[in-house]
């Protein structure tokens, strides 16, 4: 089912300091400017709750106003005027609507409004643990790939039962050997899955990143599956049997995947600049875009925090003109106006809608 993403109408309450907030006059680029503290990444923490559940900061409790028992979001999509209504109560309830009827799991919900979020947080693409990198590479994976979700859930469940197996300590082999069959079969799918999409990536990475950043030319990205390459599966988890079953969890498989960006040999991570880095993790975010809506799965929404920061006004220009250049819904934030209003290519300013945040406030300029 492609994304029917663009927002058209958005209705906020008890998001932080946001308690009753009506967007309407949304665009296709919506921007978000105010002081420190105004509640521009409320609006954006409340898009995401509408497209995911949660927030992409902090727990449920806190993005709940202060003294208020819940929150609620309530959002248009798209032309066919989709409904997607989400409250969150600080004691974890949830309820979801799509089209006013309710659904049940956030993996349904996901599918409506596809999000990508462009933070001080992303740069744990780079310099965070490979479970971010795994979580980005899912994501993609998910959107465009639509088996991919019943291998995920497989492998997970098939990884649980064996690691629970394995810390009871005892050599119950047959029973062993039952997850560890069942998990090859879908750790392998998964891992054929992941690559294939990866393979799909990086020609998107590369051409963006040129754009981006052309002194970046010598950057790589190298997946890495969870296993030896020279094995298969089933060879590299009966390798590891003995030291399975000493440490109580199992040592190789999609659990393990990673992704290494490399510059030039060099750890990226390690040697990139903190603003190179930032336009390394928008040329691996902007890549994922771009390749949903080049497989027919709609357009991803941008949610994008501070953009300038870290950014010199040549950069910030050039993230701007890929953004502009790929038609996605957008919602951005900034301090002051002109950062993102002189930043965007002036044959595309019609698409700008500019709102002022103010004390939990928003007023469209
Ligand atoms: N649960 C809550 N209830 C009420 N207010 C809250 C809650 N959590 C945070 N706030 C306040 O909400 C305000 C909005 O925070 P937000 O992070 O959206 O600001 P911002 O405009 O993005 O600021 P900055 O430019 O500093 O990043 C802040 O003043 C914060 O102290």
């Amino acid at each position: 089912m492609p994304a029917d993403v663009c927002l058209s109408r958005l209705q906020i309450s008890h998001v932080r300091n946001l308690e009753s907030v009506k967007l309407e006059g949304l665009r296709r680029v919506n921007v978000f400017y105010g002081h420190n503290g105004s509640g521009k990444t409320s609006v954006l923490e409340a898009i995401h709750m509408l497209g995911m559940a949660r927030s992409f900061r902090g727990s449920i409790k806190s993005l709940v106003t202060h003294g208020e028992p819940h929150c609620t979001v309530f959002g248009v999509l798209g032309p066919a005027k989709t409904t997607l209504g989400i409250q969150r109560s600080r004691s974890g309830e949830v309820k979801i609507k799509v089209g006013g009827s309710p659904i049940r799991t956030v993996a349904e919900l996901v599918e409506y409004l596809p999000l990508q979020v462009i933070n001080a947080d992303s740069f744990d693409l780079l310099t965070g643990s490979p479970g971010a990198r795994r979580q980005y590479l899912d994501w993609g994976v998910f959107h465009v790939e639509h088996r991919f979700f019943d291998q995920w859930q497989r492998f997970q469940r098939g990884i649980k039962q064996r690691n629970q197996l394995l810390r009871r300590g005892k050599m119950l082999t047959d029973e062993l050997s039952v997850w560890t069959n069942s998990l090859v079969e879908s750790g392998e799918a998964l891992s054929r899955y992941r690559e294939a999409y990866f393979n799909l990536l990086i020609p998107r990475f590369k051409q963006i990143m040129a754009q981006l950043a052309p002194s970046l030319g010598g950057l790589e990205l190298r997946y890495r599956r969870g296993w030896d390459k020279q094995l298969s599966y089933k060879e590299a988890l009966d390798g590891c049997v003995a030291a399975d079953l000493e440490q109580g969890y199992t040592h190789v498989g999609p659990q393990r995947a990673d992704i290494r960006m490399l510059i030039n040999g060099h750890l990226a991570a390690e040697t990139l600049s903190r603003g190179q880095q930032k336009l390394a993790v928008c040329g691996l975010k902007l890549a994922q875009g771009q390749l949903m809506t080049e497989t027919g799965r709609g357009q991803c929404t941008y949610l994008v925090d501070d953009l300038p920061s870290e950014l010199d006004r040549e950069h910030s220009g050039l993230v701007c003109r890929q953004l502009a250049a790929m038609k996605a819904p957008v919602f951005i934030t900034c301090v002051h106006k002109k950062d993102i209003e002189s930043a965007w290519p002036p044959g595309d300013k019609q698409d700008l809608a500019m709102f002022h945040v103010e004390h939990g406030s928003v007023s469209l300029q």
